[in-house]
């Protein structure tokens, strides 16, 4: 087993800084500067966190900067569900998780005459308005005569959304454009970081290939004795993941295998939403009972849409929308997984082809296209308990799981 890892290029540790950075403010409700890859500058703040002061303070940086009004930007998938937008964006203008990006920019003079139930016409953005349209769990209803703008990707919009999903917040962000040779004064003035879009789209391309094994440790389960963790880290400072190697697999012959993505409720809690703690606990017994393997446990919550925004799903899935439209309502795609990292993690323990254990193909697919071998599907199904019957109906009706 190797502890060699691809090095990091210069030019993604510095991208990787700083949308680190730009992540760290947005998710402490910071206002920052963006640098679109288009030319364009936009001043941006995560829509959660956008209560009357905060949206106060977008106004007064932008107008320091002969800049515009506040827009908000959301997905083409939560633009559908607030009924602003008939269909999802076509997928050569998306970005590369599939994702339109959309804007609303409600006129704050008496040219925007919509009867809205909320009185947020004729005061352009407001905090009501963010809420009501960012987030799906509020109750209210908006009634808004405005004309969302798609913008097709790459745009500095759809580079703020990528950076406010990298923050694993609501996927909505409000916005406000200044002219670009006035970003750096005003983002001086007010001590706001910058930015670069194109530093956003590399690291989304790049940034999971390159993870390094960081510490290994032999921890005895109740249903595999012999086994070590191994935990892998991003250079970057990123999210962690960890192989769950049972007993002593030859890398030369293909390897028992589990891509498994977090799931705190399931895994931890023994919630019976989801079948994830019995196919977790079950890898790790089929495994041992094989006499090696590996399970790969990545950090990847709620479909990697994470936790706060999987819990925001579950309130939408108790109103009677089912796992996959409860995504789509909140903004994201049904999955955000990319099994790069997993790819990566099984190439740096030296295993190059395995034997699967899953009913999803897009695994199967994905870790292919990341140069891993599938020789096998091993199908890994539990019986459904009381609770998660609709679940799982829906993961293989929409879903094509393999059930
Ligand atoms: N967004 C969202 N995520 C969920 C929900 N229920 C479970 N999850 C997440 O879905 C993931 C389940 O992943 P896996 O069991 O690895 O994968 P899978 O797609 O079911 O495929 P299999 O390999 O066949 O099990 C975990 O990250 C869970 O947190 C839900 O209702 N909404
Ligand atoms: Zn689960």
């Amino acid at each position: 087993m190797s502890l060699a890892a691809e090095p990091i290029s210069p030019l993604l540790r510095t991208a990787s800084r700083s949308v680190q950075r730009a992540v760290s403010e947005l998710r402490r409700g910071d206002l920052v500067m963006l640098q679109g890859g288009d030319g364009r500058a936009l001043l941006l703040r995560a829509a959660e966190m956008a209560d009357a002061p905060a949206l106060a303070l977008v106004r007064q940086a932008a107008a320091q900067g002969g800049g515009g009004e506040p827009a908000l930007v959301v997905t083409d998938k939560r633009a559908i569900a607030a009924g602003l937008l008939a269909q999802a964006v076509e997928p050569a203008q998306a970005d590369p998780m599939g994702a339109g990006t959309v804007v609303i920019a409600p006129a704050p003079g008496p040219s925007n005459k919509g009867p809205s139930s909320q009185g947020t016409s004729g005061q352009g953005l407001t905090p009501d308005l963010v809420r009501l349209l960012a987030d799906p769990t509020r109750p209210g209803h908006a009634t808004l005569d405005i004309t969302p703008i798609v913008r097709p990707f790459p745009s500095a919009e759809g580079e703020a959304l990528l950076l406010v999903k990298l923050a694993r917040l609501l996927p909505a962000v409000v916005v406000a454009e200044v002219p670009a040779a006035r970003a750096a004064e005003v983002a001086a003035r007010n001590d706001l970081l910058t930015v670069r879009g194109a530093d956003v789209q590399a690291y989304q391309a790049a940034g999971e290939s390159t993870l390094r094994q960081v510490v290994e440790a032999s921890v005895p389960l109740l249903d595999a004795e012999d086994t070590r963790l191994i935990a892998f880290r991003a250079p970057d400072g990123g999210v962690e993941h960890l192989a769950i190697l049972i007993g002593n697999p030859d890398p030369a012959q293909p390897v028992l295998a589990r891509l498994h993505s977090e799931c705190f409720t399931g895994d931890l809690l023994g919630s019976l939403r989801c079948d994830c703690g019995a196919q977790l606990r079950g890898a790790i017994r089929e495994i041992a009972a094989q006499g090696s393997g590996v399970v790969l446990y990545l950090a990847q919550e709620g479909r990697n849409i994470g936790l706060m925004n999987k819990l925001r799903a579950y309130r939408l899935q108790d109103a009677g929308v089912d796992t996959v439209d409860a995504n789509l309502m909140v903004g994201f795609e049904a999955d955000e997984r990319t099994y790069l990292p997993a790819a990566t993690m099984l190439k740096a323990l030296g295993f190059h082809a395995v034997r699967l254990m899953t009913n999803n193909p897009d695994k199967l697919s994905q870790l292919a296209r990341w140069g891993v071998q599938v020789v096998d599907r091993v199908p890994h199904i539990f019986p459904a308990n009381g609770h998660n019957i609709a679940y799982l109906r829906t993961k293989a009706e929409k879903a094509g799981h393999l059930l």
